[in-house]
This record gives C-alpha cells, structure tokens and sequence, in this order.
C-alpha cells in the first residue's frame, strides 16, 4: 500500500496535450470472446484513425501478456488484476491524449465498470464484438478451443470460464458472415454516426 503520496498537478495536463493533437482522447474497449475478432478489428481501426491523422495506441491482450502482465495467469483473480493494470496503462494514455484501442476478452463486467469509472464521462467505449462462441471456435485461429475441449487447458473462456455480456455497451458489434475488412468498416461508421470517433 502506498501512504503519504500527494497528487501533483502539472500545467501541461489532458486538456493542453489533447489540444494540440487536436483530437478527443478515449478508450475504445473491445470485449469478446476469444476468435471473435477483437484483435483483428482493432488493428484495421487503429490503422483507418491513424491514416486520419489521429495519435492511436493498441494494447492488446496477448501483447500486454508478454510483458507488463506475464506474470498472470487465467484464475478469475489473474484476470482481474489483468484487466485493473490494463485499466489504469489506458488512463495514462488517454492523459497523454492519446486514442486508445483494447483488445482483452475481459470477461466481467465489474472489471470493465472499473475502467468506465477511472476514465472521465464519454470516455470510456465499450464495444461489444458479439461473435458466438460456435463461430470463434470454429474459427479456431491458434488453435485454443481445441486445447480447450481436449482439457489441456484449463479456465477457458466460453468452455470452462464465464464471459458476461455487457449489459449496455456504447457499441454493439452483432454478428455477419462478412470479411474482416467489412465488419471493420462497420465498426468505423457505428462509432461516427455515434459521434464517438
Ligand atoms: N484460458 C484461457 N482463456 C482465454 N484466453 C486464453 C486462455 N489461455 C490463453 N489464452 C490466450 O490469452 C488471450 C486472452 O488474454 P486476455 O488478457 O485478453 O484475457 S482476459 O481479459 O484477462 O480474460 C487470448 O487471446 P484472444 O484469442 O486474442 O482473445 C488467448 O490467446
Ligand atoms: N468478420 C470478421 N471479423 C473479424 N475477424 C474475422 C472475420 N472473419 C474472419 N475473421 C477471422 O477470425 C479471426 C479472429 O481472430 P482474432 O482477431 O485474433 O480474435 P480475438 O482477438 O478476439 O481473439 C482472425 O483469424 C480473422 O481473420
């Protein structure tokens, strides 16, 4: 526990670096399950805003996995901490008026509240990548359901592990058989006729 700490408060802050970038710094949160196409769909986004001009950072469950959260696992309590560190990087990105993408199954929707509240109001997106579970499985792409149904890995989402569906997300990405590039695009127009991006 930290004790005795202040907060500091710097005349460079959110509001003068998120000027001059000229842009509005949020989170766009995606959740899913895993094969639902969260990291695929980030890439193609990040790249449609960056070639707009915005400054973009991805972070990425398997990413994040190799370094500031290697030393999780997948118990429920292992993602919770994933999801709280991950939380908090992002909010440091948006200080630095950054456009955040995630792309974490973070399956609990307290852990995705969580964030909600450390952002500040509209900050925060939540968008729903709601592809069904026969699909991601069928999608297989590295091969982890398999693992999964053969019991070689244990606590897997959607097999032996919950995922909670948001309850309200800002964006609610439903399911077409369509190519990735499509549903991206889908993707990129919910969010502008929201006003979101
Ligand atoms: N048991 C189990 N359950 C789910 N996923 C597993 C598991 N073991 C490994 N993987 C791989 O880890 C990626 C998910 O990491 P996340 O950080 O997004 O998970 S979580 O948000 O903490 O639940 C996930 O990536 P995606 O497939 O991109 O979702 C998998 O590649
Ligand atoms: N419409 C689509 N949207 C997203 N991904 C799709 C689509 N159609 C097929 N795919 C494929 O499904 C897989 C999704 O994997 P990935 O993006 O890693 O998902 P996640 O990050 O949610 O685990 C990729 O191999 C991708 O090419």
């Amino acid at each position: 526990m930290s004790t005795d700490i202040v907060w500091h408060k710097y005349e460079v802050n959110k509001q003068t670096r998120a000027a001059r970038l000229g842009q509005q710094p949020r989170v766009l949160w995606l959740t899913g399950l895993s094969g639902s196409g969260k990291s695929t769909l980030a890439n193609l986004l990040e790249k449609k805003l960056f070639e707009q001009g915005k400054h973009t950072y991805l972070l990425d469950g398997d990413n994040v996995r190799h370094g500031l959260c290697g030393d999780l696992g997948f118990s429920d309590k292992d993602r919770i901490e994933n999801i709280r560190r991950i939380s908090e990087v992002a909010k440091l990105f948006v200080d630095a008026g950054t456009m955040v993408l995630t792309a974490f199954i973070s399956p609990f929707q307290t852990d995705r509240d969580f964030c909600r509240k450390l952002l500040g109001d509209g900050e925060f997106i939540e968008v729903f990548v709601d592809t069904p579970l026969e699909v991601c499985e069928q999608r297989d792409p590295k091969g982890l359901y398999k693992k999964a149904r053969n019991g070689e890995i244990k606590h897997f989402t959607g097999i032996d592990s919950t995922y909670e569906a948001p309850s309200a997300p800002e964006v609610h990405l439903t399911y077409r058989e369509e190519s990735a590039e499509d549903t991206a695009e889908r993707l990129y127009h919910l969010l502008v006729e929201k006003g979101l991006v």
